[in-house]
C-alpha cells in the first residue's frame, strides 16, 4: 500500500534527515512509529501524506510513485486525499471553517463524496461533538480540536490513517474510543506516539527511529516492548537511580510500560 524506498529528506535550510529509509506498509497493517524528540516522526508522516517531497528515493502509494506531477493530477489527487489522511500533532493547522458542522463537511464536499449530512452526524456523534456543531472551531479546547480534526478525517472514510501523537491531548475516554474504533475498522494505521500503553494496544508492528532518524527496528511490537536497550535508543526508556535502604543502584525503566 505504502512504500518508502531509499528515502532521504532535506529541509529548505539544507539540514538533511533520513538516509536510505526503507519500509513497506501493507493494507490492514497497524504500525506504530516510535523515536525520541526530533527523530523525524512528524516528517516521516508528512512524507507519507504527500505534504513533503523526498530529496532522494521514492515514496509509492498503491504502487504509484508520489511525484509532484502525479499529485497535481486532479483524479489521482482526489483519490489520494480521500484514502490517505494525516492527523497533525497540532490540529489548529487543519481547522479554518466557521463552525464544527462546516469543518466536518468540508473535506467530503471538496472531494465530491455523497451523504455529507450523514457523515457529519455520524462522526460528530461518535466523537461526542454533536453538542458543539454550531460552535466555531477556534473556540474549542485543545482536546476538542483534536477530536474535531479526527472527525474531519474519519468523515472521508480513509483507507490509510496516519496519526501524529494522537494521545497527547485526548482524554483517556477518547483514547479508549479511538483504540476500539481503529482496531475494529480494518483501516491501515501508522501512529506516532511516545505512549507505550497506546502503542501496545494499537500496533502489531513497530518502526523505531533513533535520534539521527535512522530506522533501527522494524518488526513485531511485542518484541520491541520487551527490549529495554531498544526502548532507550527510542527515547522511551530511561535510566534512573533507586535507593533501597543504604544502597543505590541504577536501571532502565520504560515510561509507562514495564518490561517483564
Ligand atoms: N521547518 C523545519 N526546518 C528545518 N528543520 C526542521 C523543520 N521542522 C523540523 N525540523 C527538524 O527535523 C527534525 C525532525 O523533526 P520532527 O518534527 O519530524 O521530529 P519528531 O520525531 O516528530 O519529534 P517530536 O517527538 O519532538 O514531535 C528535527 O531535527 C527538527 O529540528
Amino acid at each position: 500500500m505504502l512504500e518508502f524506498a531509499d528515502v532521504g529528506y532535506a529541509w529548505p535550510d539544507g539540514k538533511t534527515l533520513f538516509s536510505g529509509l526503507n519500509f513497506r506498509i501493507e493494507a490492514g497493517e497497524k504500525a506504530v512509529l516510535l523515536g525520541p524528540n526530533g527523530a523525524g516522526k512528524s516528517t516521516l508522516l508528512r512524507l507519507a501524506n504527500g505534504l513533503l517531497a523526498p530529496a532522494s528515493g521514492t515514496i509509492s502509494w498503491q504502487g504509484q510513485a508520489l511525484t509532484a506531477e502525479i499529485l497535481r493530477q486532479r483524479d489521482f489527487s482526489r483519490a489520494f486525499r480521500q484514502a490517505n489522511v494525516l492527523l497533525f500533532q497540532h490540529p489548529e493547522a487543519m481547522l479554518f471553517n466557521a463552525s464544527v458542522r462546516d469543518e466536518i463537511a468540508y473535506g467530503p464536499k471538496q472531494l465530491g463524496l455523497a451523504d455529507i449530512d450523514a457523515r457529519v452526524a455520524r462522526w460528530a456523534g461518535e466523537l461526542k461533538l454533536d453538542g458543539l456543531l454550531d460552535e466555531a472551531p477556534f473556540a474549542l479546547s485543545g482536546g476538542q480540536k483534536q477530536k474535531l480534526a479526527l472527525a474531519c478525517l474519519l468523515a472521508l472514510d480513509p483507507q490509510f490513517l496516519a496519526l501524529d501523537e494522537p494521545s497527547a491531548s485526548l482524554d483517556p475516554r477518547t483514547v479508549g474510543w479511538l483504540i476500539d474504533t481503529l482496531l475494529d475498522s480494518g483501516r491501515t494505521l501508522l501512529i506516532s506516539t511516545h505512549n507505550l500503553s497506546l502503542a501496545a494496544e494499537l500496533g502489531e508492528r513497530a518502526l523505531i527511529l533513533d535520534e539521527h532518524g535512522q530506522l533501527i527496528y522494524d518488526g513485531p511490537l511485542a518484541t520491541a516492548l520487551h527490549d529495554l536497550d531498544l526502548l532507550q535508543a527510542a527515547g522511551l526508556a530511561h535510566r534512573h537511580r533507586h535507593r533501597h535502604g543504604g544502597t543505590a543502584h541504577a536501571h532502565l525503566h520504560a515510561h509507562d510500560w514495564e518490561s517483564s
